[in-house]
């Protein structure tokens, strides 16, 4: 399935939707910082995003250290910002709302 990059305007509609993202400065890829109360709610945020992610077939690029979980979102096979990455912000925004710390 090919996916078209984001018009400038939509991606600052969708980033404007959610809510920490940060938007890169050449505006393609899309990054926020999770923070959990400890190390086991971080990798339960990034069991369910996992799920989320092969389900989607779109996977994030991030790093864990303890209760931390930066998470970098592009669309590689277009080069930039795609409905694929706010479709995945969206599961991630609702996996770490249940864990909220
Ligand atoms: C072949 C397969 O569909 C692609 O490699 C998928 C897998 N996951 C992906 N994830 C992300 N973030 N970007 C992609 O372009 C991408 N492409």
């Amino acid at each position: 399935m090919k996916y078209e990059k984001l018009e400038p305007a939509a991606i600052d509609e969708n980033l404007a939707g959610l809510s920490g993202w940060t938007l890169a400065a050449d505006r393609l890829s899309m990054s926020k910082s999770f923070k959990f109360r400890n190390f086991i709610e971080a990798f339960g945020f990034m069991t369910e995003a996992a799920l989320a992610a092969e389900k989607f077939n779109h996977h994030p690029e991030w790093f864990n250290v303890y209760s931390r979980v930066d998470v970098k979102l592009t669309t590689h096979d277009a080069g930039g910002l795609t409905e694929q990455d706010i479709k995945l912000a969206k599961a991630m925004e609702k996996a770490a709302a249940r864990r909220a710390d």
